[in-house]
């Protein structure tokens, strides 16, 4: 019997710690865009889950973008259905209309479309194929537009996607594991040219930015950034933690002992002043997303505007929020009015 790839060893204990423990009965449904690093995530839940007792499924979703991206999506699935992925589904999705960018605009309705699978289906979880040079992308990206550690931290490898667990298993797997796993196992990846399209930024980096970090760095700047982003994500976290404990104490500092806490019952400027900056700017964005504003449309710009009727009092005006909201301060108080009507 010939020896099993290490590549393939690695992304099949990947998804076994990732799957290990997992709630629920439902099967894990994997979304798989036919290139390396899903496929290789597919091939290796396929092996992993019977294992561990667990139904697989396979989305693949066909943003229509570009011509024949039907036909690849059908081979997906039909690669799945004979790999034993029960679902084996193919999903089409309507991209135009959508706000942002071409990029912002697949990527929303890919996310919509795999969620709504996920849930038709009864899964426990969702699986991307997310690698390390992913997660270095990024951060370099978030480096670049001048994100706080929340950004830096990435992507992380469990989060909520509307109310179904979105599992990333292979964020501590490399892309050329991932190339090199499905070469072992006779796979042939999809290359989607939007990954070669220099129109996106992301490509840009993947191609540019990343390589050129790497000849002046070493190669091991990918595995660094990707650190970088686990310390961030564990400080990002430890922050938001004590906002969330100081958004209630400065809402009742500004309602009275006896007050009861309202999101629009304003907040008490001396409690938070008292506060680190850093804690003190999420319990503002956190109140701000409470009184209604879109996280989307929530910028540094207003965060520091709510901060500077904190810090840098002069009698200025309202601050204008996302959503037609108005925050002002008045007798030692943050308080909300608006949206109008
Ligand atoms: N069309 C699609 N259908 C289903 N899942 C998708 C699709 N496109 C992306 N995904 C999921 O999102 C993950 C990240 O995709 P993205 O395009 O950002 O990265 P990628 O490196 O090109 O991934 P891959 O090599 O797997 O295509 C993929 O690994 C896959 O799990």
């Amino acid at each position: 019997m010939p020896a099993l790839a290490p590549e393939v060893a690695a992304v099949r204990l990947a998804v076994r710690r990732a799957l290990t423990g997992l709630p629920g009965a439902g099967p894990v449904l994997v979304a798989c865009s036919g290139g390396a690093d899903s496929l290789a995530l597919a091939a290796a839940a396929a092996f992993v889950a019977p294992r561990l007792g667990r139904p697989i499924g396979l989305v693949t979703v066909d943003h229509a973008l570009q011509t024949g991206s039907d036909r690849r999506a059908a081979d997906v699935a039909a690669w799945a259905a004979g790999a034993g992925f029960a679902p084996a589904e193919a999903v089409r999705v309507d991209v135009a209309g959508r706000p942002g960018g071409p990029e912002a605009a697949a990527r929303e309705a890919r996310y919509q479309a795999l969620a709504e699978a996920a849930r038709r289906h009864g899964a426990a979880a969702l699986l991307t194929g997310h690698t390390r040079d992913d997660q270095a992308e990024t951060v370099l990206l978030a480096l670049a537009r001048g994100a706080g550690p929340r950004g830096l931290a990435g992507m992380p490898p469990r989060r909520d996607l509307t109310g179904m667990p979105l599992l990333r298993p292979l964020l501590d797997i490399s892309r050329e594991q991932t190339r090199k796993a499905c070469a072992a196992l006779g796979l042939s990846p999809w290359e989607d040219p939007h990954n070669a399209d220099p129109s996106y930024a992301r490509a840009r980096v993947r191609a540019d930015a990343l390589p050129a970090l790497v000849r002046a760095l070493g190669p091991g700047v990918v595995d660094s950034l990707a650190r970088s982003a686990r310390l961030a994500a564990a400080d990002a976290a430890a922050l938001d933690e004590l906002a969330a404990a100081a958004l209630p104490a400065a809402s009742s500092a500004a309602d009275g002992p006896a007050g009861v806490r309202a999101p629009g019952g304003g907040l008490a400027v001396a409690a938070l002043a008292g506060l680190a900056p850093a804690v003190r700017t999420r319990v503002l964005h956190a109140w701000a997303r409470e009184l209604g504003a879109s996280p989307a449309a929530l910028s540094h710009r207003h965060v520091g505007a709510l901060d500077a009727l904190v810090t840098d009092w002069h009698g200025q005006g309202e601050v204008h929020l996302p959503g037609g909201l108005r925050v002002g301060r008045r007798a030692g108080r943050l308080t909300a009015a608006g949206p109008p009507g």
